[in-house]
């Protein structure tokens, strides 16, 4: 089994109102275990992916386990614009034990589809990138038979290595473009801000040959705002739910240097803003996380404020 940690109350704290000003005053806690369906009220589960073991077997620098802890200090401290019927619930971490990355993720599909089944919006903060394979598949479950749920990553990496020699933060996308293939179906799959210079020939060829949508990161940019509306709406039309996953390390370094393998050239947050509007207005999200914080490498915890701020903005627009 994986650890399940609940979570660290210590970790939300800022400037106090007695009004529910902020949003470390309006954050609950609960137990992945107890917690039950409370009424129909629209609920944010937010669940931590403490691992960085799929970064070290991919050869990255660890760091990403503290990531969900440091998006909670900096998310606590925000204003809090929810509806008061809202409810913003903190479920603590799953970590890794033994260094058994197959099971953290099982445990994370079984977590999405629990509070999936409880009528929760899962929020899972990372956590190295491998959180997407568990993500994925408790979306997926949950959903009924012929339904299509389609991905949005927005990363300057594809993610589609293959995994023979086991699961890591490389993995997840060529995992979950098998495994369709192995019940005759294809995954239905979006990459934006994909970097030339940070994959392989290889792996625009396994990209291409799964017809995986992707746009490279000097398109995925404001000034081509109509084109990148587009090919989202395009891809929508195709899927019936949509999972949305953010890599903190496609953006440029100069927002996120708080990754373990940083872009210098890669996308701002003004353009993955607008996506993830159009996205979120089309009423077909499902899921969503942002991964692969690193506080190590973090200057000034910009990158931690950035996934707050990315976090923010989805739980005040949904
Ligand atoms: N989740 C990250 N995956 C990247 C890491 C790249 C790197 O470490 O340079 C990948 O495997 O391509
Ligand atoms: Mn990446
Ligand atoms: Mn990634």
């Amino acid at each position: 089994m994986s650890i399940y940690k609940l979570a660290n109350k210590d970790k939300w704290f800022g400037r106090s109102s007695k009004q529910q000003l902020y949003l470390h005053e309006k954050v609950k806690f609960s137990n992945l275990k107890e917690y039950d369906l409370q009424s129909e009220q629209k609920t944010f589960a937010l669940l931590g992916y403490g691992s960085d073991e799929g970064v070290k077997r991919n050869l990255g620098r660890t760091g990403a386990a503290l990531g969900p802890d440091a998006i909670r200090i900096q998310l606590g401290k925000m204003p809090n614009h929810l509806e008061e019927e809202v409810e913003l619930i903190d479920f603590g971490n799953l970590e890794c034990a033994n260094n058994n990355l197959n099971e953290l993720q099982q445990n994370l599909t079984s977590a999405v589809t629990s509070l999936l089944s409880k009528k929760t919006v899962p929020i899972i903060l990372g956590g190295s990138h491998d959180l997407a394979y568990g993500h994925y598949n408790g979306l997926a479950q949950h959903l009924p038979k012929g339904k299509k749920l389609g991905i949005i990553n927005f990363d300057a990496h594809f993610d589609l290595r293959s995994n023979t020699n086991g699961n890591n933060s490389g993995t997840p996308f060529y995992q979950i473009a098998l495994e369709e293939e192995a019940k005759n179906k294809t995954i239905k799959y979006m990459a934006l801000g994909i970097r030339k210079d940070a994959n392989t020939k290889n792996l625009f060829e396994f990209a291409e040959s799964r017809k995986v949508n992707y746009l490279l990161q000097n398109h995925f940019d404001i000034n081509y705002l109509e084109h990148v509306q587009l090919l989202l709406i395009q891809f929508m039309e195709d899927v019936d739910y949509i999972y949305i996953t953010i890599d903190l390390d496609g953006f440029s370094s100069a927002y996120a240097p708080g990754v373990s393998a940083a872009s210098p050239m890669g996308f701002s947050p003004d353009i993955v803003l607008e996506s993830l509007k159009l996205i979120i207005e089309s009423e077909k999200l499902l899921g969503l996380d942002v991964a692969e914080l690193n506080p190590k490498y973090d200057i000034d915890n910009q990158t931690a404020k950035l996934a707050a701020s990315l976090i923010h903005y989805a739980i005040h627009k949904i």
